[in-house]
């Protein structure tokens, strides 16, 4: 069964405002699913429905089978959430906030062991003012998984930490994947999402512009081919069928089809005797996809093109 499954899911804000337009997707049980896009893609308004916090203007949602709005105390106890903005009474200790969270639980981890696990034990008598930006996420992380949630849905988990406490975090998260819980996560590190994620779905504007493995979004996007051209050769002579941007002497050719273009160009600098400076050729990379995508919204294009000049 699939831990997560989301059908034509719409978002309507009062006043009208669209923020999710209907989507689709669904989390298999044991996997990391991120979703991806840029500010106000429509990321955390699709997390809150998933969480029960909101209802479906349109479509329908289920976690773990159950409609998590209707029925949300069948789904509650089983899932953990960790919201972009925990808010905490500030005045409570790390351990005094957990013990009073793991209290409305009924088999909660124990404190220390929870503390353990997101590296704050040994800040567990500090107040919650005194923590700094990332230890409120390591905080926030912790309630989250005080409940040993089967489904856990992480909002932006890591924004404010060091690279430790980001490694650190992705560490914990594929040891609870490993347990078999089924994690979604938002983030704004591409990088991140990368490592961790089985799968993905990159949003724009309120929709998925696409969804997949790494590979398979990367696969999508044009490949790199870069290389400068010795003085005195003009790249007009370059073949024709492989588009090239050219400054000064290097020249970035982008195309769908690497092996074939790559073979066109040796081919041709072969025939020619001319020597490929520096070449480099390699596959799109998640933050290539990303970008290539925002891109598109902030001209207003539709999709992407794809074998256009670099
Ligand atoms: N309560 C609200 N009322 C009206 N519009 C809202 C409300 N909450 C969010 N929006 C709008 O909905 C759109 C999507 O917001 P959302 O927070 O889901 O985006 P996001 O992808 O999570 O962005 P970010 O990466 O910045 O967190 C934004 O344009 C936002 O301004």
């Amino acid at each position: 069964m699939d831990a997560i499954e989301v059908e034509g899911l719409e978002r309507r804000y009062e006043g009208g405002y669209e923020a999710v337009r209907g989507i689709s997707f669904s989390v298999r049980e044991g996997e990391i699913f991120a979703l991806l896009g840029t500010n106000g893609a429509g990321k955390t308004s699709t997390v809150e429905v998933l969480e029960g916090l909101a209802r479906p203007s349109a479509g329908q949602v289920r976690v773990l089978g159950f409609d998590p709005f209707t029925e949300r105390a069948y789904v509650r106890p089983r899932t953990g959430v960790m919201l972009q903005e925990g808010g905490f009474p500030s005045e409570l200790t790390v351990a005094e906030t957990a013990r009073m969270w793991a209290g409305c639980m009924s088999e909660a981890r124990p404190v220390p062991e929870v503390l353990e696990l997101v590296g704050l034990a040994r800040r567990a008598g500090v107040r919650v003012k005194q923590l700094s930006g990332g230890e409120r996420r390591r905080l926030d992380l912790a309630l989250a998984l005080v409940g040993r949630p089967e489904v856990l849905f992480l909002d932006e988990p890591t924004t404010g930490m060091d690279p430790e406490g980001r490694r650190e975090t992705a560490e914990l998260v594929r040891a609870l994947r490993h347990e078999g819980t089924t994690v979604l996560l938002t983030t704004h590190y591409l990088e991140e999402a990368e490592q961790l994620a089985d799968r993905l779905a990159i949003m724009r504007a309120g929709e998925i512009v696409t969804a997949g493995t790494t590979e398979q979004v990367v696969a999508a996007r044009p490949s790199r081919i870069r290389f400068k051209l010795p003085a005195g050769v003009a790249p007009e002579r370059l073949p024709l069928t492989v588009p090239a941007a050219v400054d000064g002497r290097t020249v970035s050719v982008k195309t769908p089809q690497l092996q074939e273009a790559l073979t066109e160009l040796l081919l041709w600098a072969r025939a020619e005797g001319v020597e490929l400076e520096g070449l480099q050729a390699r596959s799109a990379s998640l933050e290539e996809a990303f970008l290539e995508i925002a891109e598109a919204e902030t001209t207003g294009a539709g999709n992407t093109r794809e074998g256009a000049f670099a």
